[in-house]
């Protein structure tokens, strides 16, 4: 075990509130933004920039808010080179125990022609301003927006000037996306060899992820010697986003061997801030985005399956538990192995012999090239005596027509097929949904509450999937079911049935009250 505590520290800047907010369509609420901010501050971020108090007085308010409570994070606020925007970021901040005032300009060729400024010109913006905040607040940082397209000469003149006029960090910004690891270290070790003060000051990175070089960008930098990233949690932000939180700082623990410096960050909070952030942001995490995807610690072909079950490490870079996830599935599929559904059974108390389980995989196989993913429920049902040779669910959706719009009632006319035998039957209800659901419940009736009933769009567009779960409770027994449907009303009928199926498994194998585990493998 490595003895991190003598290593370089890297500050971790969370801009989730600023620059994640950017994200169109990611506004949280004033609620959602505190709780955030509680999180960010209780897993060990060094500073969170709490928003762009200028912005609105939503934003104001959010950051003054976050900065009465915050406990050990600084917090921070962005403002434009103008002094009304850093005495409003200072009004916001200054109630913190620790608060920073982050003031920026664009520097670049670009940039300096949308206020029509020289560079001299804005060489004494610069000054006027920095020396502005830092006669408001000793902890101020400064950014040249778009560094990576300003010429190093300038770039090194201006962050100079930063530097005398009270700057103390220096924030090097890759606004575009444009820069790649070997251009992001030289740049920040250009500006640590040429400009004078440089050694005194912290230098931070903060990239975009436009040609998904954001988290190579950020550690290139750091291992020339800045010493402050800027990210956000899941990578949200302006674009493709920023750099992902989650990603430095897991590289930085799995590869301090090449990495050698250390956070503050708590990582075993990572996983539940990525799941609040992508619930209050909208922002689904892309099942297979680094570390906190849902597919990041699921292995579902055979092969990989029977590596980690013999040595996890066969497989994976860290531990779940590193992240605070403590157990982790085993999809079971089409591509999974006998050495997985064995370990899968075992877990649901069924031993089988060599034979035996040749037997159920030849089952499992069949029913996995039917259903997307293979759920306890259907192992249980596959090895059990009664439904030996019949994989088929007991209930099924033949047909479904519903009638709604504007003038009621909605109606949905429906043939179920139970157990083999088709019936049909025409109901109305308070939607399109209700009529569907009412129809299962009248051609089956049973006791379950529905307790959950979410629909998420798979794609943009009309012609959008939409993928629906519902979660169903009958005397203690919770099961859920999904479905996925170019019509959302036929993806709710099918997750409704597919939970009732699921419920008359667990019926079968399980007293009232005594519910039965979910499969998971603990690594
Ligand atoms: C790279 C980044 O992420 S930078 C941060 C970007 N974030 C945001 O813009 C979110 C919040 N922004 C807002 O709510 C609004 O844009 C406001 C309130 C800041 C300004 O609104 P408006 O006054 O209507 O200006 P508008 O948005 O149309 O244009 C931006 C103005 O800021 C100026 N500006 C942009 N950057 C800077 C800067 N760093 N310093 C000084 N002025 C700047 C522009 O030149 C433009 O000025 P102009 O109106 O005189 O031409
Ligand atoms: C305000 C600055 C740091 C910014 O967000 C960017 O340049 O991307």
């Amino acid at each position: 075990m490595t003895d991190t505590a003598s290593q370089p520290r890297v500050l971790i800047f969370d801009t989730t509130l600023r620059d994640g907010e950017q994200s169109p369509g990611a506004t949280m609420t004033h609620e959602e933004k505190l709780e955030i901010a509680g999180l960010l501050d209780e897993m060990g971020v060094d500073v969170i920039e709490a928003g762009f108090p200028i912005a609105s007085d939503g934003d104001f308010a959010a950051v003054s808010e976050i900065a009465k409570r915050a406990k050990n994070s600084t917090i921070c606020g962005l403002a434009r080179a103008n002094l009304r925007d850093i005495d409003r970021a200072w009004e916001a901040v200054k109630h913190a125990k620790s608060p920073r005032i982050h003031t920026f300009i664009g520097t670049s060729p670009l940039h300096r022609a949308i206020p029509n400024l020289d560079m001299d010109q804005m060489a004494e913006r610069i000054h006027d301003t920095v020396s502005h905040a830092r006669n408001l607040c000793d902890n101020i940082q400064w950014s040249p927006m778009d560094a990576t397209r300003t010429e190093p000469d300038y770039l090194c003149r201006v962050v100079e000037i930063a530097i005398k006029a009270g700057a103390t960090t220096i924030n090097i910004p890759d606004t575009v996306g444009y820069t790649y690891p070997m251009e992001s270290a030289k740049i920040i070790r250009m500006l640590l060899e040429r400009v004078p003060g440089a050694d005194e000051i912290i230098f931070a990175t903060h990239c975009h992820n436009d040609l998904g070089m954001a988290t190579a960008n950020s550690l290139a930098a750091v291992e020339a010697g800045a010493r402050q990233i800027e990210c956000t949690i899941n990578g949200l932000g302006e674009r493709a986003g920023n750099t992902a939180l989650e990603e430095v700082v897991m590289a930085l623990r799995v590869r301090n061997d090449i990495l050698p410096f250390r956070t503050g960050i708590d990582t075993t909070k990572i996983m539940h801030l990525s799941r609040r952030v992508s619930t209050v942001s909208g922002f689904v995490v892309q099942p297979n985005k680094a570390i906190v995807g849902k597919n990041a610690f699921v292995h579902e072909s055979g092969i990989h399956q029977d590596g980690v079950l013999k040595n996890v490490e066969t497989f994976e870079i860290m531990k779940p538990e590193h992240i605070g996830l403590t157990v982790k599935n085993i999809a079971m599929g089409k591509h999974s192995g006998r050495a997985a559904l064995r370990a899968k059974l075992k877990e649901l108390g069924v031993e089988l012999a060599d034979n035996q389980l040749n037997d159920v995989f030849v089952r499992f196989k069949a029913l996995a090239d039917r259903k997307k993913e293979v759920y306890d429920e259907d192992l249980v049902a596959l090895v059990s005596d009664e439904q030996t040779n019949d994989a088929h669910e007991f209930l099924q959706l033949k047909k479904l027509r519903v009638i709604c719009g504007t003038e009621g009632p909605n109606e949905a006319e429906m043939t179920l097929t139970i157990d083999g035998v088709d019936h049909q039957i025409d109901c109305t209800g308070d939607g399109p949904v209700d009529a569907a659901f009412m129809c299962v419940k009248q051609l089956f009736p049973h006791s379950a509450r529905l307790q959950v009933y979410q629909v998420h769009a798979v794609t943009e567009g009309t012609d959008a999937q939409a993928t629906v779960s519902v979660r169903l409770e009958e005397d203690g027994r919770i099961v859920t079911g999904s479905s996925a449907d170019t019509d959302t009303i036929v993806a709710s009928t099918k997750a409704y049935i597919n939970a009732l199926n699921r419920l008359i498994v667990r019926r079968q194998k399980t007293a009232p009250g005594e519910d039965t585990k979910t499969v998971t493998y603990h690594g």
